[in-house]
C-alpha cells in the first residue's frame, strides 16, 4: 500500500509534498530503479541537482511511471538546482535549460541556488559530484545571480524558485532586494541541527525550510562512526519512542522533521527504507517526544562545507 505525504501551500500558490526522496549518490542505475520505486511508494515529490549527475536518471524513472499510467506530470513535485560554477547572470538561463532537457519532464517546479557560493565557469561538463571541491572562488552577488533566476520563471518552464544552504542575513538580503520571494530554504536539518531559528525566521514570509541530510547520512560514517552526527538511529531514546507507535528509528527522526514544520527529503535507493521514510503520516509525536527530540540539537554540521569557508558568501559563519 503507498503511502502519501500531505502538501504545503508555498508562498506562491505552489503545493508541495511535505515530504521527499533525496537523490545525492543514487546513481549509475540506481536512480533510476529509487525513483521508480518511491513513486510506486507513494513519493510525489524528488530532489535532484544538476551537481549529482542523475537529472537524466529521475527524468527518466518520471516519464516511465507518467507512461505506466502511475501519475500525470502534475502529480510529481520536481526539484533541482544551479551549481555554484553558473552564477554569474549570463550562465543562468543555460544552466537551467541544461537541468530541463536532463530531466526532460516539461518543466521543472522549483529551482534552487544549490549555495549562495559562486565559483569559475569550468566549462558545462557535469561536476563530479564526489568532489565538488578544489573551486576557484568567485564573488558574484546572490542577489544578481537570483535576480537572473526571476527571470526563468517568465519562460513557464519553472513554477518556483528559491535557495539553499543561505544563512538569514543572506535569507534577509534576497527578501529586500528581490522581487520574487524563494519558496524555500533547503539547508541542513536534523536532530542534530534542527534550524528551529532559521524555520522561525523564514516564516516570516512563509519561506519553507527543505530539510536535507534529515537522517544525518548514517552509512557516510561507517568508517568514522566518532563523527556521526546525533542521535544515532539505534539511540534508545529514539527507539522507546518508535517502540511505542510500532515505527523505526528512521521513522521518528522523520516525523520529528514534519512535527517541526521542515520538508524532510531523506534518501534511500533500498526499497525498504524509501517505504519505512513516507510511511510516517499515520502518527504524531507529543509535545513531550518533541521535546526530547529536540535535545539532541548540538548545531554541529553533517555538511560544514569547509572548504568554501574563506569565501565572501560563506553561509555558515552566521549564527543560523
Ligand atoms: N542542498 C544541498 O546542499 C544538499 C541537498 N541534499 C539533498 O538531501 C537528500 C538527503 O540527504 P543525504 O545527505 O542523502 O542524507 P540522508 O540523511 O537522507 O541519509 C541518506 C543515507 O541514509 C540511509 N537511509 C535512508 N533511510 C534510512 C533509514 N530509514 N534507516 C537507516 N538508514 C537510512 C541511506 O542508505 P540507503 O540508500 O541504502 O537506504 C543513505 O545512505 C540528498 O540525497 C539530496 O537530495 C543533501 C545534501 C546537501
Ligand atoms: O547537495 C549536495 C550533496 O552533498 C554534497 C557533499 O556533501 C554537497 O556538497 C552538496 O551540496
Amino acid at each position: 500500500m503507498p503511502s502519501f505525504a500531505p502538501t504545503v501551500t508555498l508562498n506562491n500558490g505552489q503545493k508541495m509534498p511535505v515530504l521527499g526522496l533525496g537523490t545525492w549518490l543514487s546513481r549509475e542505475g540506481e536512480a533510476v530503479s529509487a525513483v521508480k520505486a518511491a513513486i510506486d511508494a507513494g513519493y510525489r515529490h524528488i530532489d535532484t541537482a544538476y551537481l549529482y549527475a542523475n537529472e537524466q536518471e529521475v527524468g527518466q524513472a518520471i516519464r516511465e511511471k507518467i507512461a505506466e499510467g502511475v501519475i500525470k506530470r502534475e502529480d510529481v513535485f520536481v526539484t533541482t538546482k544551479l551549481w555554484n560554477t553558473y552564477h554569474e547572470p549570463r550562465h543562468v538561463e543555460e544552466a537551467f535549460n541544461r537541468s530541463l532537457a536532463n530531466l526532460d519532464i516539461g518543466y521543472i517546479d522549483l529551482y534552487l541556488m544549490h549555495w549562495p557560493t559562486s565559483s569559475k565557469f569550468i566549462g558545462w561538463a557535469a561536476p563530479d559530484p564526489d568532489s565538488p571541491v578544489a573551486p576557484e572562488f568567485t564573488e558574484v552577488d546572490i542577489v544578481d545571480t537570483y535576480r537572473a533566476m526571476e527571470k526563468l520563471l517568465k519562460t513557464g518552464k519553472v513554477k518556483g524558485i528559491g535557495v539553499s544552504n543561505f544563512n538569514s542575513e543572506q535569507v534577509a538580503r534576497i527578501v529586500n532586494e528581490c522581487n520574487v520571494l524563494p519558496v524555500t530554504n533547503q539547508v541542513e536539518c536534523n536532530p542534530n541541527l534542527n534550524q528551529r531559528k532559521l524555520t522561525e525566521f523564514c516564516k516570516q514570509w512563509n519561506i519553507t525550510i527543505t530539510a536535507y541530510s534529515p537522517l544525518g547520512r548514517p552509512n557516510y560514517y561507517e568508517k568514522d562512526p566518532i563523527n556521526m552526527p546525533k542521535p544515532a538511529l539505534d539511540d534508545p531514546r529514539v527507539l522507546k519512542i518508535g517502540k511505542k507507535y510500532g515505527k523505526s528509528p528512521g521513522q521518528v527522526i522523520l516525523r520529528y522533521l514534519v512535527d517541526i514544520s521542515t520538508i524532510p527529503v531523506p534518501k534511500s535507493a533500498n526499497l525498504d527504507r524509501l517505504r519505512q521514510n513516507i510511511d510516517i503520516f499515520d502518527f504524531k509525536l507529543t509535545p513531550e517526544e518533541i521535546a526530547i527530540m529536540d535535545g539532541f540539537n548540538t548545531g554541529v554540521r553533517t555538511v560544514p562545507f569547509a572548504v568554501w569557508a574563506p569565501h565572501k558568501y560563506f553561509p555558515f559563519a552566521a549564527e543560523f
